[in-house]
């Protein structure tokens, strides 16, 4: 199935399986497809034109997107951090081709594990070593300058470790909370050594996950204490996560 929509122009050559549309953003669309082998599923982000936008100005926006995309992924892989390695991209066609990380976006499995229980959450082992893998990865993420810039548990992924490298794809069991956490959706992302930058990136997290999964806000402070230990600046940033919220508490009282 490819949606209600055309393909885009790098889908439509004839190939052995046929691309399948995950999801529709505001500004693009990601199929699941494969890369020079059948058996190498990638995701392909294509941001199609927009009619409603100068041709010139569309096109400059869209080419500056995938580059930056582009350029901050790939440096987060060479530093070592979990993201979703770039097999291919094209600024002009408006599509980045990204290696496919299996499992579940952070915010399905937390969901589940969660199910329909109000009590019991603050003891979830489970649950709480999740929230610290999160704040790891944050922290990790950080202590090389990178910040992401939209963190919600949507665009975290909870990747299952391979049980078999030759078997490639391991889809995670429903309500199973092992697995890396690879990060995704870096367009926003940008080079920053910034506490201040630093800050602001985990207060989105913070009120993210306050309005995605209130229910375990009570367990939101592990990911706090788990990035407190990635790196020496990590202190600060929490000391100065403690202004942001205060401006962000004045804002919504003024309106
Ligand atoms: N590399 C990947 N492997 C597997 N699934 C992915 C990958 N990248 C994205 N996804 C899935 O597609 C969804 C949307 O991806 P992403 O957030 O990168 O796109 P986007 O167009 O920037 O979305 P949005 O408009 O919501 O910001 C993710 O929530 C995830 O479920």
């Amino acid at each position: 199935m490819s949606g209600d929509f055309p393909l885009p122009p790098i889908l439509q050559t004839p190939c052995s399986s046929e691309p399948v549309l995950i999801t529709q953003g505001a500004e693009g669309r990601l199929y699941k497809t494969t890369y020079l082998t059948p058996n190498l599923p990638c995701a392909l982000k294509y941001r199609p034109p927009k009619p409603w936008r100068h041709p010139t100005l569309d096109a400059r926006l869209t080419k500056h997107r995938i580059l930056s995309e582009a350029r901050i992924l790939s440096r987060c892989r060479r530093e070592g951090i979990r993201v979703p390695g770039v097999y291919a991209s094209d600024e002009v066609g408006g599509w980045l081709m990204l290696e496919w990380v299996p499992g579940a976006p952070v915010r399905v499995r937390i969901n589940e594990a969660l199910g329909d229980r109000q009590s019991g959450i603050e003891e979830d082992e489970g649950l709480k070593d999740l929230m610290r893998r999160i704040g790891k990865a944050i922290g990790d993420m950080h202590a090389v300058g990178v910040v992401h810039g939209d963190l919600t548990t949507s665009n975290m992924m909870l990747s299952p470790k391979p049980l078999n490298e030759v078997d490639g794809e391991p889809e995670g069991q429903k309500g199973c909370l092992e697995g890396e956490i690879v990060i995704i959706d870096l367009g926003l992302a940008s080079g920053s050594l910034l506490i201040e930058d630093r800050a602001v990136d985990l207060y989105v997290l913070e009120r993210a996950f306050g309005s995605t999964h209130p229910r375990a806000e009570c367990i939101f402070d592990q990911v706090l204490e788990a990035y407190n230990g990635t790196f020496k600046q990590a202190p600060a940033v929490l000391k100065k996560l403690e202004d942001v919220r205060m401006r962000g508490r004045k804002r919504s009282m003024i309106g």
